[in-house]
């Protein structure tokens, strides 16, 4: 009789558990978001928001205000619409909203690599130094550097014109700015022991351009790779291909570089003093390829279709970029070196800024993702106060709620080129209800986890077009052909990917 009590009892006990854990006695507090759960247990609105975050949130945003509670997978995010209360979200303190414990579980899952939260902080000094300020002069000429390496092959007798060559526009523009990226960042090979110096830089092109082609199968897995969704085919090809990177970017191979950035060379020996193990260091780096090769070649595609597709826009972009060059001095013509374009001439180019962040405006899409460490209340712009549950994670999609919102930028689907800048060059100001915004645009995040690269990645976007403008011809093999749609399957991992490449005509000029 004792038996069946205690089984009869455990029995419940554990349906329960279940119950509970799949979500089944959740309700709304008072003072909470509205709640949603989907009708499949646990795993809640996952498929929907796993096929197309934007169209599911829109959708949610439709159904129930700027704010609400979803079950995705088993956890509650809070999706927060409305930028006006940005700022107090941003500025929370770390002891109630952190950003740590959501990324930490992302990053030991897609790169095998296990953060220390003391670790962590201290690296973001290294962020500082090496990808702003000062650093960041010596990080664009050695970007320029090997974008000259990769893009400009000098003419003999500087007269005779190149032939067309013709290729897809996204493979061509991720491929040269990862591998100039990489290569300025990584290091170069090392001519100490040859003294061949061609010899190294025939080395640099091959090397690169392998990683490359690896990089973009990673890439094509990593959405599902983070969803953890991948068939068991495709995740013994993500095992091999972390594998391929650890080895390729390990501790021993990095000795044999030269022109390591200081960036990636002072934060392996930081990681190495604190007693990190050379395979967790391995690790580290592939993390920090993923971090700042993933956006940039994407972003510089969608600007120079962009561009194409305007002829205004190109027109004037191509104006400033050519009066710049000639005030400092430099011309493209046959027989001349090619240009070098410095951090300072980068810094005059208003209306090209402008249509970066347009680009960005247009296709960085990144949720920000926090843990709800603690109950934390929320005042809405309309007044209404909302309280968040501890335990649950608050997350913003500024894409559609900022970026995408026709009420702070008019025709949001229309690129237009000058929409951040002033005739007179000066940055323009953003309103909703008339109140101006300080978040009308999120490419980078906000608040402790924004992107440190940022301006690096705008140096590298903008030297990369100048280059394409100045040295090359281009075209559309069919001007016609519309600009492709985004890969809805990547909403949420940063810069989107089109659907389908864009075939181009290419042919240096001198
Ligand atoms: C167009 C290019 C880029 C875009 C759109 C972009 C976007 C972002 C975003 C949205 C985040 C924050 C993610 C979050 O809050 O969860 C981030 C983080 C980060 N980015 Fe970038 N990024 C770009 C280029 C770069 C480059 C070139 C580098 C380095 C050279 C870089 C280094 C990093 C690092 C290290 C983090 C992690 C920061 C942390 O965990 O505190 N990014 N990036």
């Amino acid at each position: 009789m004792a038996f069946w009590t205690v089984f009869l009892c455990t029995l419940v006990a554990s349906l329960l558990g279940g119950l509970y854990l799949l979500g089944v006695f959740r309700r709304r507090r008072p003072n909470e978001p509205p709640l949603d759960k989907g009708i499949i247990p646990w795993l809640g609105y996952a498929l929907d928001f796993r096929k197309d975050s934007s169209g599911f949130l829109s959708k949610m945003q439709r159904k129930h205000g700027d704010i609400f509670t979803v079950l995705i997978g088993g956890y509650y995010f809070t999706f927060v619409m409305d930028p006006s209360c940005f700022g107090a979200i941003v500025k929370e303190s770390r002891s109630k909203l952190d950003f740590l414990t959501f990324s930490a579980k992302l990053v030991l899952q897609v790169f095998g690599y296990k953060s220390d939260k003391n670790i962590n902080s201290a690296l973001h000094a290294f962020n500082t130094k090496h990808l702003m300020g000062e650093g960041l002069s010596l990080l664009t000429q050695a970007t320029m550097d090997n974008f000259q390496k990769l893009m400009l092959f000098k003419l003999s007798s500087g007269e005779e014109k190149r032939p067309w060559q013709e290729a897809g526009l996204f493979h061509f523009c991720y491929n040269i700015v990862f591998r100039a990226g990489y290569l300025a960042l990584y290091g170069t090979e090392s001519h100490q022991g040859t003294g061949n110096k061609e010899k190294a830089h025939e080395q640099d092109l091959i090397h690169s351009n392998q990683l490359y082609t690896e990089f973009r199968k990673y890439d094509r897995l990593f959405p599902r790779l983070a969803y953890a969704v991948l068939p068991p085919k495709d995740k013994v090809e993500a095992e091999r291909l972390k594998r391929f990177f650890w080895n390729a970017l390990s501790v021993t191979k990095s000795s044999q570089k030269e022109n390591v950035s200081r960036w990636i060379s002072e934060q392996d020996q930081f990681l190495a003093e604190s007693g990190v193990p050379d395979y967790m260091r391995d690790r580290f780096k592939f993390m920090m390829l993923w971090a700042s090769q993933g956006n940039t070649g994407p972003t510089s595609f969608w600007l120079l279709l962009y561009l194409m597709k305007n002829p205004e826009a190109m027109k004037a972009v191509k104006g400033e970029i050519e009066k710049v060059l000639r005030e400092h001095g430099q011309e493209v013509k046959p027989g001349s070196p090619p240009i070098n374009i410095t951090r300072d001439m980068l810094a005059q180019t208003p209306f090209l800024d402008s249509a970066v962040e347009e680009t960005l405006r247009l296709v960085a899409a990144p949720i920000l993702i926090r843990a709800v460490l603690q109950d934390v209340s929320l005042k809405m712009s309309g007044g209404t106060e909302y309280t968040l549950r501890k335990g649950d994670r608050l997350a913003l999609f500024p894409h559609l709620s900022v970026q995408m919102n026709p009420e702070i930028h008019p025709e949001p689907h229309e690129f237009k080129y000058d929409r951040f800048v002033n005739p007179d060059g000066t940055k323009k100001d953003f309103y909703k209800n008339g109140k101006r915004l300080k978040y009308f645009n999120m490419p980078w995040g906000a608040g402790v986890s924004i992107c440190p690269g940022r301006f690096f990645a705008t140096a590298e976007i903008k030297l990369f077009v100048s280059l394409m403008l100045t040295h090359y011809d281009l075209e559309l093999v069919n001007d016609k052909e519309e600009i492709p749609a985004i890969d809805s399957s990547r909403w949420g991992f940063g810069t989107m990917q089109p659907v389908h490449d864009v075939q181009f005509r290419y042919r240096q000029r001198v």
